[in-house]
């Protein structure tokens, strides 16, 4: 059939389906480039799985997937990524940080759930129990026991929980740099044609705020601060240096668990 033939010459891309790459979708779907490419959208965690398993050509994925890809390019100038408060990733407690006993981890995210990790054993010195989960923990976050939560959750659990500890913002205290939770990564070459337009594509979203604002109400949190001062979408230099920063502590992470083990 044509149009399966069609589908399969497509470009598959991956992104995260969170209210903070509205911008960017809006984009995409506006500009020429979207017929060469198939937009699949799920949570952070299969954007990355998808990537490893061949399943996609390019995806926003969380970075802490980068060391796991046998080949890798970061093949735009746009991430999701702060330079203060991020907002939507944070550890959400009932009691102060030195308090906490037990932390739920994501099971939608990669990278923060591995800066949780850093940060916990790094800048806040303290080795709480860390506990993965599978499906819906946040009911389970309360007394000592705490948890990461990130995206559009955690924008809701702001409203829940009394103790917010803000990764983005933490990061940034520990070591001055800005941080990088997703980037565009391709697990092979892609043509350049398509990179430069998927680029522009990106950057004309970003133009456009006020039309992701407009079709996603969203009445918890006030999107057009959170698109304009907490994700910061720019992939600069100094983001770069963040992330760099970052993957060498996730390593050495990695390195202290197998010697544990
Ligand atoms: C800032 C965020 O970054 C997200 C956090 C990710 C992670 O923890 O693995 C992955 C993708 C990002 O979209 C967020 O969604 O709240």
């Amino acid at each position: 059939m044509p149009a399966k033939l069609n589908q399969l010459n497509k470009i598959k891309v991956g992104i995260v389906n969170y209210l903070n790459t509205k911008p960017l979708i809006y984009g995409i779907q506006q500009a020429a480039v979207a017929s060469r490419l198939l937009l699949i959208e799920d949570y952070p965690a299969n954007v990355a799985r998808m990537l490893v398993e061949g399943t996609i050509d390019v995806g926003l994925v969380p970075v802490a997937v980068i060391p796991h890809l046998k080949e890798h390019q970061i093949i735009t100038d746009y991430c999701i990524g702060c330079t203060g408060p991020v907002a939507s990733v944070a550890i959400f407690s009932e009691v102060p940080i030195e308090k906490i006993e037990k932390v739920l981890l994501d099971y939608q995210s990669r990278t923060s759930v591995a800066l949780a990790k850093v940060l916990l054993r790094k800048y806040w010195k303290i080795a709480p129990e860390l506990v993965d989960t599978r499906s819906d923990y946040r009911a389970s976050i309360k007394g000592t026991t705490a948890g990461v939560v990130i995206g559009d959750r955690a924008l809701e659990q702001r409203k829940v929980s009394p103790y917010i500890y803000d990764l983005g913002e933490a990061w940034i205290n520990f070591t001055r740099l800005p941080f990088v939770f997703a980037a565009w990564v391709s697990n092979k070459p892609l043509p350049q044609d398509f990179i430069t337009d998927f680029n522009a594509a990106n950057k004309e979203g970003l133009l456009h705020i006020d039309r992701a604002v407009a079709e996603n109400p969203f009445p918890v949190f006030d999107l057009h601060a959170y698109y304009t001062q907490h994700i910061s979408y720019e992939l600069t230099p100094e983001k770069k240096m963040g992330l760099q920063q970052f993957l060498a502590f996730v390593m050495e992470e990695k390195g202290i668990l197998n010697r544990m083990a």
